[in-house]
């Protein structure tokens, strides 16, 4: 018999942290080297009625909250305290909203074991005063493991109801470990191919938020399918100049790969952040996105007004403002510092 080397936990369970869940949770069940129970960190909350959403999760196997009507398998263990969901685990997966990364690593310094893998599904970064740092590096240098990236085009919802997707996995160095990832990930309806370009796999998929943004503006002001497409085009060669200034090394084929244009695509049709920033242009600019996000997304969390922020302050840091004008105006509409109008306007 196989002896089981493998162990998966979940941190994170909103929309796209139980889909996650669920995916892993199917392939350990078949694959012989993985323990079969995977375990997901909630961050616990009382619901309306009064119960907790981790009793309601174990009990009907369904995240009422993020992810109604999608069950994760009868292997997902919800558990409410962080350090008891990873303390057996040897492969992390990291999928919360990005604000949150840094309080919850600085909660498992010192009580993640030797020998662990991490792997983040996280879109966002984080701007230091000595410049910006990747949430995978974050990571990284906070709890001294290697961290992989999954991107891609991979609205939770679809992917929870097994409609057919496509994910790229970055990877530094370790291709073995890269093709672990896609083994426990990967299913006939999500096809996940690994590429050796860390920070173009997270870059793509953090500043696409910010892009979505801008097409959900075109699409509240009603300017037409020509405009969002020119907004996307636009926001694609930001995206690419922005990358491979900040890191020389981001390889042109990424953008080719789910997690550049076909995340593009499909976050600036169908995604929270294009929702949101639609509702924000049809205000005037009015209600905030605090308000709209609250009232539109119930407790999901938008990334892309908060990365325009932190790219906008890298452009400053670097005197690069001049060479991302949808960057920039995308951040000066967020902050009311210009009207939503200006995404045509100024980019
Ligand atoms: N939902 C998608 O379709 C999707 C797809 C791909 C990638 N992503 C990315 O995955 C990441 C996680 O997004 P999501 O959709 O799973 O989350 P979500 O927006 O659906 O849910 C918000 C989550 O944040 C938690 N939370 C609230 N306050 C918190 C706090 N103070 N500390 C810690 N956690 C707190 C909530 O409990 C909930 O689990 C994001 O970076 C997002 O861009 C999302
Ligand atoms: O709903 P959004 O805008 O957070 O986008 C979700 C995913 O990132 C799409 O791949």
């Amino acid at each position: 018999m196989t002896k089981k080397k493998y162990k998966a936990a979940v941190i994170g369970s909103g929309n796209w942290g139980s889909v996650a869940a669920k995916l892993v949770a199917s392939n350990t069940l078949n694959l012989d080297s993985f323990h079969d129970e995977v375990r997901m960190w909630v961050f616990e909350e009382t619901l309306p009625n009064g119960e907790k959403l981790t009793d309601i999760i174990n009990i009907t196997n369904e995240n009422i909250k993020y992810l109604p009507g999608i069950k994760l398998g009868h292997n997902v263990v919800a558990d409410p305290d962080l350090e008891h969901a990873v303390e057996d685990a040897n492969m992390l997966v990291f999928v919360t909203p990005h604000q949150f990364i840094e309080g919850i690593c600085k909660r498992l310094v010192g009580k993640i074991k030797g020998g662990v893998e991490a792997i983040s599904l996280i879109k966002g970064m984080e701007v230091k005063t000595e410049g910006p740092c990747m949430i995978s590096s974050l990571i990284n240098k906070q709890l001294g493991v290697n961290c992989c990236v999954l991107m891609g085009a991979n609205i939770g919802d679809e992917i929870a109801m097994e409609k057919f997707s496509e994910a790229t996995i970055g990877y530094r160095e370790d291709k073995e470990v890269a093709q672990r990832w896609v083994q426990i990930f990967g299913t006939p309806y999500f096809r996940v191919s690994a590429v050796r370009d860390i920070e173009g796999v997270e870059l793509c998929g953090t500043l696409k938020n910010v892009v979505a943004i801008a097409a959900g503006f075109v699409d509240g002001l009603e300017m037409g399918n020509n405009a969002k497409a020119a907004i996307m085009r636009i926001g694609l060669n930001e995206m690419k100049a922005f990358s491979k200034l900040m890191f020389p090394s981001v390889c042109d084929n990424t953008f080719l790969e789910s997690c550049g244009i076909a995340d593009l695509i499909t976050t600036c049709l169908g995604g929270r952040n294009r929702k949101v920033a639609d509702a924000f242009a049809r205000s005037g600019g009015k209600r905030s996105f605090h308000e709209l996000e609250t009232e539109l997304l119930q407790g999901q969390k938008l990334q892309g007004v908060i990365t325009a922020g932190e790219v906008y302050e890298v452009l400053c840091q670097r005197g690069w403002q001049e060479s991302f004008p949808l960057f920039r105006t995308v951040h000066l509409i967020c902050i009311g510092c210009a009207p939503p109008s200006a995404i045509i306007q100024q980019s």
